[in-house]
Parts: C-alpha cells; sequence; structure tokens
C-alpha cells in the first residue's frame, strides 16, 4: 500500500522538489512521510520543509530502518558516490527508485547483497503540478507488486510508461528533455510576438494556449498529428507560408537531431559515469 510507505529523497535539487510537489499536492503520501536530504545546502531542505511540510535530514542522520522508498536524485556525477555511502545501510526490505539519467538499474544493483530491488525512472519538470510523462523501468529482482507501488507513486506526479530500459536513452531524449525543446520554441515564438508588438506577457499566454490546444487535441482526438497539421493548413494560406518556412530552415530534421543527440548523450552518461565502478567491494 503506497499511502504508508515512507520516502527518502537523496538530493534536494529541481528534480527531487518538482516530484514531492507533485506528490504532496496529490494528496496520496502525507508530507510527514516524506523526508529530504542534502548532500551540502542546509538551507535548501528548510526551504522544501517549509514549502511542502516535509522534513528534511542530513545524509548522516537519515535512520534507514523507518524508510521504505529511497529516491536517488543527484546529478549522474555524483551517483556512485551517493551510493558507496549509502550501500551499507541499505536493507532487504528498500526499494530504491533512480531519477538519474543514463544511469543502469544494474549499476545500482551491483553496490547491493544480490536480490535488491531497483527501479529506474525518468519523470520530467511537469511533476510540479503533475503533469509529467514518466518512463518506468525495473531491475532484476523488481517484483511486480513493487513496481505497482512505485507506478502508483508516480502517478501523482503525472501518467507513467513501463518501458523496456533499452528503450530508457530514447524515452529521456524525447520525454525528459522534452519541455525544454517546447520552452526553446515558445522563446522564439515570444520573440517574435514581441518584435511585432504584442507585450511579452500576452504572447507567452497566448503562446502556451496554443501549444496547450494543440496537445490537448492530440491526448483527445484520435487523430495523427499529420492529420490534425493538415486540417490547419489552408491551401495557399498563412500555415502553408509558415510551414514552408520550417521546412526550408530544416525544423523536422533539427527536431529529430535534438532527439537523437539527447539520447546520445544518455547513453554517454552511461559509459562516462558507470565504466570506472563494479559497484561496492564488500
Ligand atoms: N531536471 C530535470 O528535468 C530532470 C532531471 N533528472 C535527473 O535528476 C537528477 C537530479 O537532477 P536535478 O534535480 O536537476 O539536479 P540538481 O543539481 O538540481 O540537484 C541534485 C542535488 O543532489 C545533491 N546531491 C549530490 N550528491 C548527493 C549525495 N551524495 N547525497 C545527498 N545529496 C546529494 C546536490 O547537492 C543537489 O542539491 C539528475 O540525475 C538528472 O539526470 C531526471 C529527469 C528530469
Ligand atoms: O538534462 C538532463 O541531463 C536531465 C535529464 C533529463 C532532463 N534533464
Amino acid at each position: 500500500m503506497l499511502k504508508n510507505k515512507r520516502i527518502a529523497f537523496i538530493g534536494a535539487g529541481s528534480m527531487a522538489e518538482a516530484m514531492i510537489a507533485g506528490i504532496v499536492n496529490a494528496g496520496k503520501i502525507p508530507p510527514n512521510q516524506i523526508i529530504v536530504s542534502n548532500r551540502s545546502n542546509q538551507e535548501r531542505m528548510r526551504q522544501l520543509e517549509t514549502a511542502y511540510g516535509i522534513k528534511g535530514a542530513a545524509n548522516v542522520d537519515l535512520n534507514f530502518s523507518t524508510i521504505d522508498i529511497i529516491v536517488l536524485a543527484m546529478k549522474p556525477k555524483d551517483a556512485h558516490t551517493a551510493l558507496q555511502s549509502i550501500c551499507h545501510s541499505i536493507q532487504p526490505h528498500h526499494i530504491i527508485v533512480s531519477v538519474i539519467a543514463g544511469i543502469t538499474t544494474s549499476f545500482i544493483e551491483n553496490f547491493f547483497p544480490s536480490g535488491q530491488q531497483v527501479i529506474r525512472v525518468m519523470p520530467n519538470t511537469s511533476s510540479m503540478i503533475g503533469e509529467s510523462a514518466t518512463g518506468l523501468s525495473s531491475g532484476k529482482h523488481t517484483l511486480h507488486q513493487t513496481i505497482m507501488i512505485v507506478k502508483e507513486m508516480l502517478e501523482s506526479i503525472g501518467k507513467v510508461y513501463i518501458i523496456p530500459e533499452d528503450k530508457m536513452d530514447l524515452f529521456t531524449g524525447i520525454a525528459g528533455s522534452g519541455p525544454a525543446y517546447f520552452y526553446y520554441l515558445m522563446e522564439h515564438m515570444e520573440k517574435k510576438a514581441a518584435d511585432g508588438g504584442l507585450s511579452e506577457d500576452a504572447a507567452r499566454q497566448i503562446i502556451a494556449q496554443t501549444i496547450f490546444g494543440a496537445a490537448k487535441m492530440i491526448l483527445e482526438q484520435n487523430e495523427t498529428p499529420a492529420i490534425l497539421r493538415q486540417n490547419v493548413t489552408s491551401p495557399n494560406g498563412t500555415t502553408a507560408a509558415g510551414l514552408q518556412a520550417l521546412h526550408m530552415h530544416g525544423a523536422g530534421t533539427a527536431i529529430e537531431m535534438a532527439v537523437q543527440e539527447a539520447a546520445g548523450r544518455s547513453k554517454e552518461l552511461t559509459s562516462e559515469f558507470t565504466k570506472f565502478s563494479t559497484g561496492v567491494i564488500r
């Protein structure tokens, strides 16, 4: 049962906050069952305590026996040190959930005695408002029931997609990094709107509503993006002119390359931060 679980976030950065905000706002787990620890910035923990009613603790003060789910939320470069520092405190009942890009379940499993349940997830920052598209892949020893508990936890921050782990790099390139592509697009649309004399504020609202409407059409109408695009496009009209400019300037290729490069970087992170380690020396 998820509602009885106690969750510790190790790493109190922006992803941890986005997830905590989503989980607390969804009300599935009482805030006092959520604890967060950070390596150095204690002020940051105080902020999260005040904002969400959760508890903060220094890493050394974490009482692991009172925790069920441990969420690893540090940068890939810090994963090895963090795993080394907690591995001797981990108990068989602990469920390890990692949000770390590029770090595989097998790398994490190597730090623990055989049988530890590990789940790798890739949320995005829209977790903050309960609208993440989150990928979930399970490790070798993870039970179906555990996947369901973690899935339920993640459903409080948005939609969850269970995928094979060999698709996690691609998922990261699409959904983990994806919000940034749309923000980038918005920045450029805003610039043109401002150049044309619209106030920044009005332009932002208009563009956000346009993106929101387009996304909602995809989710609610059983239609492909290509058909919906054609429905907007009158022969020799404004959209045709805009799409022609996108095509001429290579926007389609640019978007495909963004996904490819982000997915490739996720793969690179795997080799960059896991190649020198075979886990912990017991
Ligand atoms: N920001 C995003 O949109 C997404 C990030 N991720 C992943 O989430 C992870 C965290 O990303 P951010 O929150 O953006 O990073 P961040 O830099 O904002 O936060 C990481 C935090 O972890 C702390 N930390 C590092 N080592 C630690 C340790 N041993 N013990 C306790 N705390 C420790 C740092 O002090 C820092 O506060 C990364 O691995 C990233 O790949 C995944 C999905 C989306
Ligand atoms: O940029 C990054 O590496 C992380 C992972 C996905 C989104 N942010």
